[in-house]
């Protein structure tokens, strides 16, 4: 028995080969297929635990249930460090959904072309909203941008997928790109939307233990992101006054950004979850998924059990799976004095955001 290799969609790492396995399934209700080797048929790909999928090996069963690429109808565009990775995981494993196993980046690789900035730039400009808005390109380009093309390579990015159901990527770096809106609209103006929204203090200080790991000794830290040794330091002013710039700070102003989502997608196609919640009641949260985008109750408190070792919630059904280590990493420890000054800060910008969405998350309700 052959397997195939692991398919990375966005590594463009293609399998030439389609070899045959001796699965022996049995069909559910669900479009699925089990077979007694912890691994499973989901769609079009032979599904193992989080982050382990290969294509289905046997070319006709593809054809039988209508495998190909499709492009994406549901974007998670963010928060970086909220669930994002969780929420598309445990996602995955829903049979009407599609799901990107890895973060596609497209639309933010476009923004920065002179042919998807030009697009903006043209559409802000001539729409009268513009003159705020400088980008390099400018007129010169405006007629580059080729939805339909940019849509191919898109749509070539994509997991396989059965005409039943729904293609998901997310990326949560899109939250935070200015033309990644409009370009998604110009390509799939139906695309439904989703965010989900963490305390913003935690969420910087997830961003930066996440950062910390990633560059490992404190040399290679990332200028760019402003990074200093410590996290208070990065964050905070010399002169006490936080530091309204840092990437670390701003992602977590969420008004900014949904702003900008809200001024393109009617708000009707973009859905806001509770990161809190999702830590503490993941089906909860899977539930107003399955609702927004009209799919099959499938998440129920039966698919998950708490793991006292994680501290998170893993999947129990239909294969027991948790999150990998770079989910509840530790985070450095920042003083009680910091994190006050932090809430203080987000405080007048949690409130005027829940009021902007009219949604009370659990970080936005103070007593
Ligand atoms: N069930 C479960 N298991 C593990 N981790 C969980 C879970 N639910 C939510 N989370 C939280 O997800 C946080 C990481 O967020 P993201 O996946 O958005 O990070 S990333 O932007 O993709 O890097 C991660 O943040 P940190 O704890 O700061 O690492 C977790 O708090």
């Amino acid at each position: 028995k052959r397997t195939a290799p692991l398919y990375h969609y966005a590594n463009f790492t293609l399998i030439t080969e389609l070899v045959h396995t001796n699965v022996t399934s049995v069909q559910t209700e669900n479009n699925s297929f089990s077979n007694n080797s912890g691994r499973y048929v989901h769609g079009c790909y032979n599904k193992g635990t989080i982050g382990t999928v290969q294509l289905l090996l046997n070319k006709s069963t593809l054809k039988t249930l209508g495998c190909k690429k499709r492009s994406p109808q549901v974007v998670i565009f963010g928060a970086r460090k909220s669930g994002t990775g969780t929420l598309r995981d445990f996602l995955s494993f829903h049979p009407q959904l599609a799901v990107a196993d890895s973060e596609i980046h497209y639309l933010e690789y476009l923004s920065r072309t002179k042919a998807g900035s030009t697009f903006y730039a043209t559409k802000f400009r001539y729409g009268g909203r513009g003159n705020s808005i400088r980008i390099r390109g400018g007129e010169a380009y405006r007629d580059k941008f080729q939805p339909m093309k940019s849509l191919k390579t898109y749509t070539s990015l994509m997991p396989y997928s059965t005409p039943q159901q729904l293609v998901v990527e997310k990326t949560p770096k899109y939250f935070v790109c200015k033309n990644c809106p409009i370009l998604l609209h110009k390509m799939i103006p139906d695309c439904k939307l989703i965010a989900i929204l963490r305390d913003p203090v935690e969420r910087a200080i997830s961003g930066y233990a996440g950062f910390l790991q990633t560059h490992r000794t404190i040399k290679r830290l990332s200028p760019s992101l402003g990074m200093e040794e410590t996290f208070e330091k990065t964050v905070i002013h010399d002169n006490g006054l936080v530091k309204r710039e840092s990437p670390f700070i701003d992602i977590g102003i969420y008004k900014a950004h949904i702003k900008r989502w809200m001024s393109v997608f009617p708000k009707a196609q973009i859905l806001l979850l509770d990161g809190g919640e999702f830590v503490k009641k993941p089906e909860s949260i899977l539930r107003q998924v399955e609702k927004f985008l009209g799919i099959k109750a499938f998440f129920t408190s039966e698919t998950f059990e708490y793991n006292k070792t994680k501290g998170f919630y893993c999947l129990k059904r239909p294969i027991k799976s948790c999150m990998g280590k770079r989910k509840g990493r530790k985070h450095p420890y920042v003083s009680p004095k910091v994190i006050k000054k932090l809430q203080q800060f987000y405080e007048p910008h949690n409130k005027e955001f829940s009021k902007f969405v009219n949604q009370k998350f659990s970080w936005t309700v103070y007593t």
